[in-house]
């Protein structure tokens, strides 16, 4: 493709990204599948452009703002795009031009208004003193406040380490190789890794290989997961032979290294309520070597299964529905599409997902909490609110979770864990290790448990 080509290109996808409500990455997916004849290097391109408007949109509109407010609208993704060129890449307004030729597949010319825009912007600095903090650090404006609360004056530089896009991460998986066999497997095909700071399985990667092209990705020897990701699974303790339960197993990401943890003994229930998801979590089980994972689609979090297994497992992990505040180095659109009105719904989704899951725990077993957010109200909030209604728990201090784990001193004061983009270069996590007190009794249930497998 040209790259006037490439720009059409990143055009449409911004435009069906911002059609619908599918996130992004779903959106390009989809993009790509309907133009199979686009190769691998253009698909990058096209995404780097799409993505790069993603990242800093918020700054980018603020200048089409300034700018329509004198000469009327133009063309929103051609705007975001002639935009990104100049002020991202530092393309002059003549070479916008020349790639926006009308040529084959190439966007048609900039009409006059859209050649003023471009011109307007020419030797501007993205960033503008005129610019409120949402806009320059750009995260939605009404979310400030949680922000403030939660980090303080810091909190601008909480958000600015978001808006660069993340390495990616990967575990070795410790059914097949260790990490120096992982490095030396990924070396042997061209890929430079080094291991991560906290994690003991990770490995950031130089640059973005196509994993799945890879042969140790096919074998089973890494799979893709944030340093954040692996801690938190990791923190879940659960040692071979036991019974764990993966509550919110997703498409199995932590179910994978927890398994790898257990050394494939003893037993994992995976369970979700996207029935689909966490059946399409066959394949990379199967190619992880793991063989000690049930898959279960629940109704809700309330469904019967969790009455008739009350008290029975000695780890259960709810890796909870959150806002994912912490993954927007990962996932920028969704900053956009967060709403007000769903902090308050996923909060109380979050303590519904506790309470049930909660009565599975066996006295003196665990529960552990995690989140991929950075907001109290997910995080230390409801671990507090779990604790003051459910007093045969209590918090272990993480400290020592992690010194038991790990083997080194946790990175993060205070009894949970959070970690940030800024502070630990992984994702925004938050866990809580929470144990059943031995003398408690079994979990509160109106019927025995029954084991049905
Ligand atoms: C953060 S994601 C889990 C990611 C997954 N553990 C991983 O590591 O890849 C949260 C999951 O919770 C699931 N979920 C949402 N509501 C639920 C409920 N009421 N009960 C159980 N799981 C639920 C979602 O379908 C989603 O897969």
């Amino acid at each position: 493709m040209t790259p006037g080509a490439r720009l059409q290109a990143a055009i449409d996808l911004l435009t069906d990204m911002h059609t619908g409500t599918a996130p992004a990455d779903r959106s390009a997916a989809a993009f790509f599948r309907n133009r199979r004849y686009i190769g691998g290097s253009d698909r990058r391109a096209i995404l780097d452009h799409a993505y790069a408007v993603l990242r800093q949109m918020a700054k980018l509109d603020w200048w089409i703002g300034e700018f329509v407010s004198e000469q009327g609208l133009p063309h929103l993704e051609r705007a975001r795009i002639i935009a990104k060129l100049i002020l991202i890449d530092g393309w002059t307004a003549d070479k916008v031009a020349g790639s926006f030729d009308g040529g084959d597949y190439r966007p048609k010319q900039m009409n006059r208004t859209e050649r003023s825009f471009a011109l307007s912007l020419e030797g501007a600095d993205i960033r503008n003193g005129a610019q409120p903090k949402w806009v320059r650090f750009e995260y939605p404006e009404w979310i400030e406040k949680s922000l403030v609360k939660r980090f303080g004056p810091g909190y601008e530089q909480e958000m600015a380490a978001q808006i660069d896009e993340a390495a990616t991460d990967i575990r070795a998986n410790a059914l097949k190789a260790t990490r120096e066999e992982a490095i030396a497997a990924l070396a042997a095909e061209n890929v430079t890794a080094t291991a991560t700071h906290l994690s003991p399985l990770g490995l950031r990667l130089d640059g973005r290989p196509p994993m799945g092209a890879l042969k140790c990705f096919q074998d089973g020897l890494i799979e893709v997961q944030d340093e954040g990701s692996q801690l938190a699974a990791l923190l879940v303790d659960a040692r071979p032979g036991q019974r764990v339960v993966d509550f919110c197993a997703g498409a199995g990401g932590k179910t994978l290294a927890i398994a790898a943890a257990m050394k494939n003994k003893g037993k994992i229930v995976a369970c979700d309520t996207l029935k689909g998801r966490v059946e399409r979590a066959g394949d990379r089980l199967k190619r992880a070597g793991v063989f000690n994972v049930e898959r279960r689609g629940l109704e809700s979090e309330r469904d019967p299964w969790v009455k008739r297994h009350a008290g029975s497992f000695d780890r259960v992990l709810v890796d909870a529905p959150c806002s994912g505040t912490g993954t927007w180095r990962r996932n920028p659109d969704a900053k956009w599409n967060l709403q007000p009105d769903d902090l308050p719904r996923l909060a109380k989704l979050q303590a519904s997902i506790l309470d049930s899951a909660q009565r599975l725990v066996k006295p003196g077993g665990r529960l552990v909490y995690a989140t991929c957010s950075l907001l109290a109200e997910e995080n230390d909030h409801q671990i507090d609110a779990f604790l003051a209604s459910h007093p045969d728990f209590e918090r272990l201090p993480i400290a020592d979770v992690w010194r038991d784990v790990i083997g080194t001193d946790c990175p993060a004061d205070g009894p949970t864990l959070s970690l940030t983009p800024m502070r630990h270069g992984t994702d925004g996590f938050f866990v809580a290790v929470m144990t059943r007190k031995a003398s408690g009794g079994a979990a509160q249930t109106e019927e025995p448990a029954v084991e049905q497998e």
